[in-house]
């Protein structure tokens, strides 16, 4: 290139073109984008699948539009600008690009105040040196570049070749070989629908990926053709399940990255990364100032008697039931996860209630911040202690030192580790919870006994179930899921999610095993055996020992991997993880407990506010931890449903005859006596 006062004019140009296309486009959105709202809408004089319009708004944009859409706008046009320079043959040079995208970057320059006690509501200022890490609406990161189908890998085509050329197999095939039985599928011997359940929820509240906005119509299928648009990658599905042969698949919205420099497409997240409980308090500050009630620091309650979430927009369900609000826009997905949202909305106004009498002198806003605080170091004690053990593992869990320690502090904090969510994290690993997910949701009595049972493509976003007080309930719902077992977790997925997710109407559903593996390839998710060598694990086709010598498959797995692609390296992370032999004492092979175990020791040691930190004021005094490690998710339930008996480990159905059922009094409290460590003496002139 030339002088140096030239730098930068290759990248202006490249710029000011990029602004113009990506304006057009997003000016034709704006006069044909509508309002998504829910089943039965009639947008551009079509009437809305509605089927369709709930996967769109499962996964739609949290916050107002106006937010996102900047931030998408910053994303797409240093995309563009980038494949601009590059089909010219020119080389961006970060610096410049950065420089002339100043004006048209929308990532927040964030001043953090280092004494602040309490964490941020978007996870900004955790990382006090990079404050922008694990907050929200911003882009994920990666453990490895992505490979794309475009020329010049920025994203524009989907992860969609073969190694040996052609197309990847498609996903509904993949899913129709490797992810069904011939017979029902095998129950685990232990855990129950509460882990699953809890699993979800832990999701939500860490990662959050909108659908593409840029789209005047939400649907992707024109009947059985797919529609060619850049947000639509659907695809073809045989006659038979489905009313049509086209499965209508929207693509990932895109967030700017480092300082909107060049470069390829980058997924967002809505949810900030960190175990913080946004799934409950918000992952902005727009939606916990709706959530709280500035004059208690309560979180508003809804329902009949005011023990309920707060009432929400009509998106938030279907039906007439009657929709709910919380921090995450998923809580009505099913109705044990509504129940995990009231359970923590429950404990919060609970806590507030005692706090408020132990120390009547703080302000609303403070009784939030220290609940909040205190519920956040629990339910992190939970995922650390209760959840991840079992998923992952105990003996890995202390190899990796994220076993939190029995009393007393253990900081692992390091500055350097950045906790935002990993993008081949949550396409995949975590999403190995779809495979316990089971056909019905119950409601039992309290002597445990079933007291009824619905299908759950009849539950997906009504909230009958949850309000209903006579048959299911919180109550009844809770005690069902800390009862009935899930599915073994392995490469089966349950019928009532492969076919008829998210169904009004018999044949108008979605395969969710297909979109998962759709959406890794949305993401430009680089292969199995890719993470395989980036976890030091054998990528398969090295030994010739069985069918594409995949060392971690039982031999019927790995015939049908290798019947399914043509090349070892073609395999995607989500089949060949989730088809993987499970690690002993864990729910996952060693592919994604070595993803899941990298996140989960990032999200930990890269948390400034983890409860085991020893730091002042933010951390908490050491009498005020030992309450916390006392507790247990067991407790939190007895505390706020009618469980009558309750098993210490709330995940361990007490069908599996491993532990006593005991009084809810005999599990751990959280009463006056407990939470007066915090009680404070206020300060005398
Ligand atoms: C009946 C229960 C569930 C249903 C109906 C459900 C459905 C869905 C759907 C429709 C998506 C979006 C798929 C896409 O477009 O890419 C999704 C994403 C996801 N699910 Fe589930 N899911 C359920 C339970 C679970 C459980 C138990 C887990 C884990 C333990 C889980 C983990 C995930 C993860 C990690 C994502 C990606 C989220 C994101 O990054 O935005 N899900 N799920
Ligand atoms: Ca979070």
């Amino acid at each position: 290139h030339g002088p140096s006062n030239f730098i930068g004019d290759y990248e202006t140009s490249a710029i000011m073109e990029a602004v113009n296309t990506v304006d057009g486009h997003h000016h034709q959105m704006m006069v044909f984008g509508q309002p998504r709202t829910r089943a039965g809408t009639i947008i551009n004089g079509k009437r809305m699948n509605e089927a369709m319009t709930n996967l769109y708004l499962f996964s739609r944009h949290m916050s107002g539009p106006e937010y996102t859409d900047t931030m998408t706008r910053s994303a797409k046009i240093s995309c563009m600008a980038t494949q601009i320079m590059l089909t010219r043959g020119d080389v961006p040079n970060d610096g410049a690009f950065q420089q002339k995208m100043a004006p048209f970057c929308s990532i927040p320059k964030l001043r953090c105040n280092p004494s602040m006690r309490y964490r941020t509501t978007d996870g900004g200022c955790n990382n006090l040196n990079f404050p922008l890490r694990g907050r929200s609406h911003t882009a994920q990161e990666r453990f490895l570049p992505p490979e794309y189908g475009d020329k010049f890998n920025l994203g524009y085509v989907p992860r969609v070749h073969s190694k040996l050329g052609g197309p990847l197999p498609n996903p509904r095939f993949i899913s129709n070989i490797l992810y069904t039985k011939g017979y029902s599928l095998p129950k685990s011997p232990l855990y129950n629908v509460a882990l699953t359940t809890f699993g979800q929820f832990l999701t939500h509240d860490v990662s959050s990926v909108p659908l593409s906005r840029g789209n005047p119509d939400i649907e992707c299928c024109d009947g059985n053709k797919p529609i060619s648009r850049p947000e639509c990658f659907s695809f073809k599905v045989p006659k038979g399940k489905f009313e049509t042969t086209c499965m209508s698949f929207t693509r990932s919205e895109s967030a700017p990255y480092k300082q909107c420099g060049p470069g390829t497409r980058n997924q967002m997240n809505q949810a900030t990364s960190y175990v913080d409980l946004s799934v409950a308090y918000g992952s902005t500050e727009e939606d916990t100032s709706r959530l709280v009630d500035k004059r208690t620091g309560k979180l508003i309650s809804g329902g009949p008697k005011g023990c309920l979430l707060p009432d929400g927009p009509s998106e938030n369900c279907m039906g007439n039931s009657g929709c709910f609000f919380s921090g995450d826009t998923r809580h009505s997905e099913i109705p044990e996860l509504t129940t995990y949202h009231i359970l923590f909305h429950r404990e919060h106004n609970r806590i507030v209630d005692i706090l408020c009498k132990l120390n009547p002198h703080w302000t609303p806003d403070r009784l939030f911040q220290e609940t909040r605080k205190i519920l956040i170091g629990i339910y992190q004690d939970i995922v650390y202690n209760e959840y991840l053990p079992i998923v992952l593992g105990r003996d890995r869990m202390k190899k990796l030192g994220i076993l939190p320690t029995v009393r007393g502090y253990n900081t692992r904090y390091d500055k350097n580790i950045d906790a935002t969510i990993r993008n081949s994290f949550s396409v995949a690993p975590l999403r190995f919870g779809h495979a316990q997910i089971i056909n019905h949701v119950g409601s039992a009595n309290k002597d445990r006994s079933l007291r009824a049972k619905i299908p759950l493509e009849q539950n997906f976003f009504i909230t009958t179930a949850t309000r209903d007080e006579k048959v299911f309930g919180v109550d009844g719902i809770s005690r069902w899921m800390t009862t009935e077992l899930g599915y073994h977790a392995d490469r089966f997925i349950a019928d009532s999610i492969r076919n008829k997710l998210f169904e009004t109407r018999p044949g108008n559903g979605f395969d969710l095993a297909s979109v998962d593996i759709q959406r890794g390839r949305d993401h430009g998710i680089p292969s199995y055996n890719a993470f395989r060598k980036f976890c030091g694990l054998k990528p398969a086709g090295l030994i010739k020992s069985g069918p594409f010598g995949l060392p971690d498959h039982d031999p019927q797995a790995a015939k049908l991997l290798s019947t399914i692609y043509k090349h070892p390296d073609d395999i995607d992370l989500m089949a060949g993880g989730i088809s993987e032999v499970n690690m002993k004492g864990a729910l996952v092979g060693p592919t994604f407990g070595c993803l899941m175990g990298l996140q989960f020791v990032n999200s930990r040691v890269g948390d400034r506010f983890f409860y085991e930190n020893e730091f002042s004021p933010t951390g908490f005094t050491p009498a005020q931890l030992d309450v916390i490690k006392m507790q247990t998710l067991s407790s939190l339930f007895c505390r706020n449903f009618k469980m009558g008996v309750m098993q210490p480990n709330a995940f361990v159905s007490l069908l599996a005859g491993r532990q006593p059922a005991v009084p809810c009094e005999k599990l751990p409290q959280l009463g006056p006596l407990e939470l007066s460590a915090w009680k404070e003496i206020p300060f005398k002139h």
